[in-house]
Parts: structure tokens; C-alpha cells; sequence
């Protein structure tokens, strides 16, 4: 966040225990969908939101190291702080951790929802604003049945205008937190959503589309489900897409290059805004090809100051969040680094591995090949470097008839 106040923040509430889903396995938040935690998909998607400058989670007490595994890639960019006995309780200590940086707004969100994506947090933030709450919902679509004496149904309740709540919950920061502390004071602790609360103390709350795949995951069978889901089983024509992408920088005066997460001596380096690393820049435009996500460009705009001399690591593992906030598995990642010189293949097992962190998968998943150009051309002529990646995402459902 730098020098800049928060002006958004996120507080994700993690400190239930799950008894609908049953304890067996460990707390709902910890289990693992898709091979990864359900905390870490909403981690990922909420840290990988633009706009989203903070974000606190509440946990419960004995869940220290069950998120310290879970959450270990986001761990020093969230504040942790302890919930309480009631969602409500654990939401009101998650918003007083924002005290001090008094955000403008503050989206509240199950850490059990895993599938909410950033253009539903996008909505839910432009409809907040300083005297509005947004609620994302989606109306109710099955017929409404009141259970009479005996398990008779008593009556049909119609359905007309009711919807059902989902969040990420949005508001203006100091209205809700004096709702909640109003709440609090006054011993209600029975309010079930944030919007709630806000109807309570006459916040007014503006309706949002939700999404009908941002479920909430309360049974054992959700749990599942969403696995099967992230692991694209059931699907006879999964979702396997390719993005590519090319560059290209030219060598200035310099000591080292720094070439797919490595740094090489050399009698020149490559010049860019960033550290130049040619070979990661055409990787992040292949990741970002696999979901239509645009181009490094759009994400880190080299008219930026804050990109100067960045890692590119970072613009990688940006776009394996976006990637990931959809539901994206990668399957593969190929570089082919275009130069005369320097040499790549002593480096090539260094590079592997920093690709393989970078994109959370195996060795063996990831090639780093070289080539010269036969001296033709600009790179023939060692005037730059050039770049070409391939990347391959499994993304959930199916290829569309
Ligand atoms: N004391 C509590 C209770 C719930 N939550 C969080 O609120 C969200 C929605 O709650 P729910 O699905 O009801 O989760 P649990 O309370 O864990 O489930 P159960 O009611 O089945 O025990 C979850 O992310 C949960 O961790 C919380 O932070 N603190
Ligand atoms: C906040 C909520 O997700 C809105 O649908 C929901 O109310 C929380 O779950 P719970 O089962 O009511 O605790």
C-alpha cells in the first residue's frame, strides 16, 4: 500500500468450525479444493483485486498453523486477527483491525466462498458509497414452502422480490462499524449477514448481482462438489485453453541480465522499466491470454513509477491469481529465450525452479529452452533479447458446443 491510505479494505471471516459440514476432516476453511485450501482461492482472489488495498482475516484461535499452511504464499500481506464465538463477532473484531487505517470501504466475505470472482467484487465496490451498502444476491428461484406441525407443509410463501444473500458485503466503513459496535452494545447478537445489521441501524443497502457460482460451502457435499468442480472431473470436453506471448528488450550498458527469474553476469543488461526480464514478461501475457485478461500492459502500465526496476516476478504471479481467481489450473508452461549470448543452459535447472514457485507446479510441467538467432537480425546482432511463451490452464466446466 506504500504511503497511500487504504481506501478499501477486506475483512474475510474464517473463524467457524464448520459443524454443518462435520469436523472430521478439520474446519471447512482449511480443507482442500482443487488441491489447495478453500481459504487460499478466496485469499487469492480478494489480494489479487486491484482495488483491494487491505485485508484482515478472523480466525479462530486454535487455527493458527492451519492458515499459516494454508495461506503461506499471502501470509505477509494479510492481518490476522482472532474472531469470536458468532460470525457477527468475528466480523466486528475483523473491521475494529481496520481502526487505525479507517478505509472508505470495507467488503465483509465468507472465507467459505471461494468462487466469488473480482468483477462481482468490482460491482459490489462501485455500488457502495458513503451513505449505501451493497449486498450482492441473486433472486430465489425455487417455489417457498412454510413447515407446518408434524413436517406437513403449512403454506406456500410467495417468492416474489426475495432473494438470497451472498456476500462479499460492501460498505461504508464508519457506519458499519458503528452498527456493529451499536449491535454489540445493545447485545444483539443474532444477525446472520452484515446487511442485516446494516438494515437494523438504517444504513440503506443497494441490491448487486451476485453469482450464481459463488455458493457458500455449509454441507460436506459443497465441499465435494467444489473439488469435482476445480479438478474439472465430469466434464467430457474440459476447458484446456493456450495462451501465448512474445518480447523483446535491447541490452544497454550493465553487468547482468536477468532471465526467467534469474540473474546472469553479462557484459551488457537488458533495458526496461522493470527489471527487463524478457523471458517472464512473455509468460505473463501467455497466462493472462488464457483468460481473456489483456496484456502486462494493462496491469502494470510501464508509465507507472511504481513498476521501476520492479521483479517480474511479481507481474507472474499476478497473473497465476487472476488465473487462479478463475478457477485455472495450470498444466504447463513453455519459454523459448532467443539470444546470441549469454549461455541460458547453466542456468536452466535455476530457472525451472523459480518458474516452478512462481507458478505452483512441478519441475517436470515446465520448459526452458534456448536458441540463437544464426546471427540474423537484431538478435543475431545482439542488440536484445527475445521471448516466446506457451502456457496451458484447465479451466472448470467445459469447452462450449
Ligand atoms: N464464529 C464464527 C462463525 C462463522 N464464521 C465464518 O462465517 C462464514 C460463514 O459461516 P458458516 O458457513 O455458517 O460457517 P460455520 O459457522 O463455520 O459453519 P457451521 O454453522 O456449520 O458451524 C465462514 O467463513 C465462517 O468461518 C466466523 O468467522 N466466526
Ligand atoms: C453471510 C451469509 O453468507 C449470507 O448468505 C450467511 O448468512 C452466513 O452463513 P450462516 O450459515 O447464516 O452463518
Amino acid at each position: 500500500m506504500g504511503q497511500e491510505k487504504c481506501r478499501i479494505a477486506a475483512v474475510i471471516v474464517a473463524a467457524g468450525r464448520g459443524e454443518r459440514a462435520g469436523q472430521a476432516d478439520g474446519p471447512k476453511q482449511y480443507r482442500l479444493i482443487g488441491g489447495r485450501a478453500v481459504i487460499a482461492h478466496t485469499l487469492e482472489t480478494f489480494l489479487s483485486h486491484p482495488q483491494v488495498d487491505t485485508v484482515v482475516v478472523a480466525i479462530h484461535a486454535d487455527d493458527g498453523e492451519l492458515l499459516r499452511k494454508a495461506a503461506e504464499d499471502y501470509h505477509d500481506r494479510i492481518t490476522i486477527v482472532i474472531g469470536g464465538p458468532t460470525r457477527q463477532e468475528s466480523v466486528r473484531l475483523g473491521l475494529l483491525a481496520l481502526h487505525e487505517q479507517a478505509p472508505a470501504k470495507v467488503l465483509i466475505h465468507d472465507a467459505v466462498r471461494p468462487f466469488c470472482d473480482l468483477e462481482l467484487i468490482t460491482r459490489t465496490i462501485d455500488t457502495i458509497t458513503e451513505k449505501q451498502g451493497a449486498l450482492p444476491a441473486l433472486p430465489v428461484a425455487d417455489t417457498l414452502k412454510r413447515e407446518a406441525f408434524g413436517g406437513m407443509v403449512g403454506e406456500t410463501v410467495p417468492r416474489a422480490g426475495l432473494h438470497g444473500a451472498q456476500t462479499p458485503q460492501g460498505f461504508p466503513y464508519g457506519p458499519i462499524v458503528a452498527a456493529h459496535e451499536q449491535a454489540h452494545a445493545l447485545g444483539r447478537h443474532d444477525f446472520t449477514d452484515d446487511a442485516a445489521i446494516a438494515e437494523w441501524a438504517r444504513l440503506p443497502v443497494m441490491l448487486v448481482p451476485g453469482s450464481p457460482d459463488n455458493v457458500k460451502l455449509t454441507w460436506a457435499r459443497d465441499i465435494s462438489m467444489a473439488d469435482q468442480r476445480l479438478k474439472g472431473t465430469g466434464s467430457s470436453f474440459p476447458d484446456v485453453r493456450t495462451g501465448n506471448g512474445y518480447d523483446v528488450h535491447s541490452f544497454e550498458a550493465g553487468d547482468h541480465v536477468v532471465l526467467c527469474g534469474v540473474s546472469i553476469p553479462h557484459n551488457r543488461k537488458l533495458s526496461g522499466h522493470s527489471d527487463a526480464d524478457v523471458g517472464l514478461h512473455a509468460l505473463t501475457d501467455a497466462l493472462l491470454a488464457t483468460c481473456g485478461a489483456g496484456d502486462i500492459g494493462t496491469h502494470f502500465p510501464p508509465s507507472d513509477p511504481q513498476w521501476k526496476g520492479a521483479a517480474s516476478r511479481r507481474f507472474v504471479e499476478h497473473a497465476v491469481a487472476l488465473v487462479r481467481a478463475r478457477g485455472g489450473r495450470i498444466a504447463n508452461a513453455d519459454v523459448t529465450l532467443i539470444c546470441e549470448a549469454p549461455k541460458v543452459g547453466p542456468h536452466r535447472e535455476a530457472m525451472v525452479a523459480e518458474l516452478s514457485s512462481m507458478l505452483g507446479i512441478a519441475g517436470e510441467r515446465i520448459s526452458i529452452k534456448a536458441t540463437t538467432n544464426e546471427k540474423l537480425g537484431f538478435v543475431g546482432r545482439e542488440e536484445g533479447i527475445a521471448a516466446i511463451a506457451t502456457a496451458s490452464v484447465i479451466y472448470p466446466g467445459e469447452v462450449p458446443a
